[in-house]
């Protein structure tokens, strides 16, 4: 492809401050959609305690892990990456749920086996 005629090669300085212009854009975006994210945790703590639903529910982490590693391969994102950045949310997502939904949570199904039910 043919460059605009007033196109340059930038100087290594001035592509190492694109570069960082990117990203800080990029990482804006990033957490747009992660305060997105967790506006729907907080709908899952209101919601759970009418369905006596745990914060946990593992088969939903398994497919959500499953969903966010084929999507990264689609990408080229880094499933290393990927695992290591869903991992973190998810953890932090059903400790936030527990907090919010307080004395209301369903106990999670592993808990109540431990006391026989
Ligand atoms: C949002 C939920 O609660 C938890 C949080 C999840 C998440 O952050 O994607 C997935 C599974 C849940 O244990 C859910 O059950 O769907």
């Amino acid at each position: 492809m043919n460059k605009a005629p007033d196109a340059r090669e930038m100087s290594p300085q001035e592509e190492m401050a694109d570069v960082r212009r990117t990203i800080d854009g990029l990482d804006d975006e990033i957490v747009a959609l992660f305060a997105k994210r967790q506006r729907q945790i907080e709908r899952a703590a209101r919601v759970k305690p009418l369905l006596g639903v745990p914060a946990l529910v593992q088969e939903r982490v398994d497919e959500v892990i499953a969903r966010v590693l084929g999507a990264a391969r689609r990408e080229g994102l880094s499933m290393e990456l990927a695992l290591k950045l869903w991992s973190a949310a998810i953890e932090w997502s059903i400790q936030y749920e527990e907090k919010l939904m307080g004395d209301k949570a369903p106990r999670s199904r592993d808990e109540s086996a431990e006391d026989g039910g």
